[in-house]
């Protein structure tokens, strides 16, 4: 930690910017390998350490440091991980252990960790640092070094050092994840420049079109199912497998079985989805569960044990992109779908299956085949057009999305609260219920999307002038307003008295012309269940 801490002390106090090159420079050829890659990767804001929050570092400082004395001393430092730096109490005795406190040590632990494990961890590291030391980790487990240090300025000053070009270090360098050892190698003149082909990059996805009254010829299209999960780029290359979001964002980390499973080298596109319950035989291909389930696992920085166990994820291929080092971008889509079923078969069947194709002669026998479609991981159905090559970006005439028509239910207003910014004054978020056998009305979803200008103050008027009760901010109404509610499909929850949630409700018509005693039965929505 001692170099880098000294590295980050001196760029925070030099101004001019050969002088900060010629410090991160010297800094990454005196330091060995993992340690200098940490540190670009700090220097370039690409250290991700997921376990640690700003609120860490202030219960910590409650914890450990006099808040007074904080408060006071930050507003004469002006930085929290200077002010903690300096004011951290050492403690009387730190227990002997064998601590690696070399920064690609510190480094790696901190990434590993659990959000448990985060705050002891962080405070027996503070506990065994000099202040400097302690300044250089907290800055980094803060994400922003600030120490006048762009990304490009680090890189200029590598390719400086090692007499590389900036803009070739800036080609491969959303190729290669950090302690970036091929990079070092490439440097040194130990390895080859780092190939873009030969990298785990992400490269644009192929996107479709809605299908407006359009009717295509089934001899020009294949039809797949569209799939509900989430779009998932599979790139191994280098040695290394990374996993890529529709955005290009890099979720290798929150689906590791996924990850360690894709080791063949190529670059495929499919569908990110957790396994459902065997509920019997599926005909799509192997079960999948609703958007739901998979939502489990989204936005989650660490990924537990039991998550990995209740939502495994398996990913449902559609295309490749690469076969090796190959580019089979240019090849029609009936030989990429040919290329991808071989290349498939390689793969751990547990993880990864090819999404089945829609037999279907002509355009109205797909229509029916949509219609009858119940299975919750499916959303519609795509088109893609067979002689096509896999261009990135959306192209009308390639690829058509076709999503599955809405589902509707009429039901009866219960509960009625004010909305946010310009409906802040109105009565505009809506519960709504069904009927049980027994009578009673159970709240089903929640809605404020769907009605114009006209209706939202139509419908405020209604509630305060229907009003029976209010707790706090919800004003209970009378039950005779009904709504006819859509929806793209519904499950079962816990969460809910009625037992069901739909997904994406939206009021698609106030039906005063239905009486409230006629809205729909719980059982109707039960049935609709996938
Ligand atoms: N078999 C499939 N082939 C291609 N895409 C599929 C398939 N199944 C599901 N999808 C999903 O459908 C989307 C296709 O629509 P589009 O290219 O417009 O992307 P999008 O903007 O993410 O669309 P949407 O939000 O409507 O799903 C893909 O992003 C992908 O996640």
């Amino acid at each position: 930690m001692r170099a880098f801490a000294t590295l980050l002390e001196r760029l925070v106090y030099t101004r001019s910017r050969n002088a900060k090159l010629k410090l991160i420079g010297d800094y990454l050829k005196e330091t060995p390998d993992p340690d200098r890659g940490w540190a670009l990767a700090a220097l370039t804001g690409g250290l991700d350490l997921p376990a640690i929050k700003p609120a860490l570092i202030r219960a910590l400082v409650e914890e450990r440091v006099d808040p007074v004395l904080f408060y006071l001393s930050r507003d004469y430092v002006g930085d929290t991980a200077e002010t903690v730096s300096l004011i951290w109490p050492r403690p009387d005795h730190v227990p002997e252990t064998d601590l690696d406190l070399s920064l690609g040590a510190v480094v790696e632990r901190m990434r590993s960790l659990s959000r448990s494990e985060a705050p002891g961890v962080l405070a027996a590291y503070l506990d065994r640092l000099e202040p400097e030391e302690r300044f250089a980790l907290l800055k980094m487990a803060t994400g922003a070094l600030r120490v006048g240090v762009t990304a490009r300025l680090a890189k200029t000053a590598l390719a400086q050092a090692f007499g590389l070009d900036v803009d070739a270090v800036e080609e491969v360098w959303h190729g290669i994840a950090p302690p970036y050892p091929t990079l070092f190698a490439w440097a040194e003149g130990q390895g080859a420049q780092p190939r873009a082909e030969a990298l785990p990059v992400f490269r644009s996805f192929m996107l479709a079109h809605a299908l407006e009254d359009v009717r295509v010829d089934m001899a020009d299209y294949a039809a797949e199912w569209k799939w509900d999960g989430i779009r998932v780029q599979l790139v191994h290359a280098g040695g290394e497998t990374r996993l890529y979001s529709r955005a290009g964002d890099d979720i290798t980390r929150g689906f590791p079985e996924v990850a360690t499973a894709f080791r063949a080298p190529g670059v495929l596109d499919g569908e990110l989805m957790v396994k459902g319950e065997a509920q019997g035989a599926d005909e799509h291909g192997g079960a999948a569960a609703s958007f739901n389930a998979l939502q489990q696992r989204l936005n989650r920085k660490a990924v537990t044990a039991k998550m990995l166990a209740d939502y495994p994820a398996f990913v449902r291929l559609y295309d490749i992109m690469f076969d090796g080092t190959e580019d089979l971008r240019e090849l029609p889509w009936t030989e990429r779908r040919q290329r991808l079923e071989t290349f498939a078969a390689k793969l751990d069947p547990a993880r990864f299956d090819v999404s089945s194709l829609i037999e279907a002669e002509d355009f109205t026998t797909l229509e029916a085949i949509r219609a009858g479609a119940r299975d919750a991981s499916i959303e519609g159905v795509m088109l893609k057009r067979r002689d096509s090559a896999y261009v990135a970006g959306r192209r009308v005439g390639l690829w058509y999305k076709w999503k599955r028509d809405p589902l509707t239910a009429d039901c009866v207003v219960m509960y009625a609260q004010r909305g946010n910014g310009r409906r802040s004054s109105y009565y505009s978020d809506f519960t709504f219920g069904c009927w049980t056998d027994e009578g009673e009305l159970l709240p089903v979803g929640k809605a404020y999307s769907g009605i114009t200008d006209e209706e939202l103050k139509w419908l405020d008027r209604w509630v305060r002038n229907h009003t029976v009760q209010r707790f706090g901010p919800v004003r209970e109404v009378e039950k005779s307003l009904v709504f006819e509610v859509a929806f793209d499909s519904i499950h079962s929850s816990g969460r809910h008295k009625s037992g069901v949630a739909m997904r994406f409700p939206r009021i698609a018509r106030i039906r005063t012309d239905k009486p409230a005693a006629e809205a729909d039965r719980l059982e109707t929505l039960q049935r609709l269940i996938t």
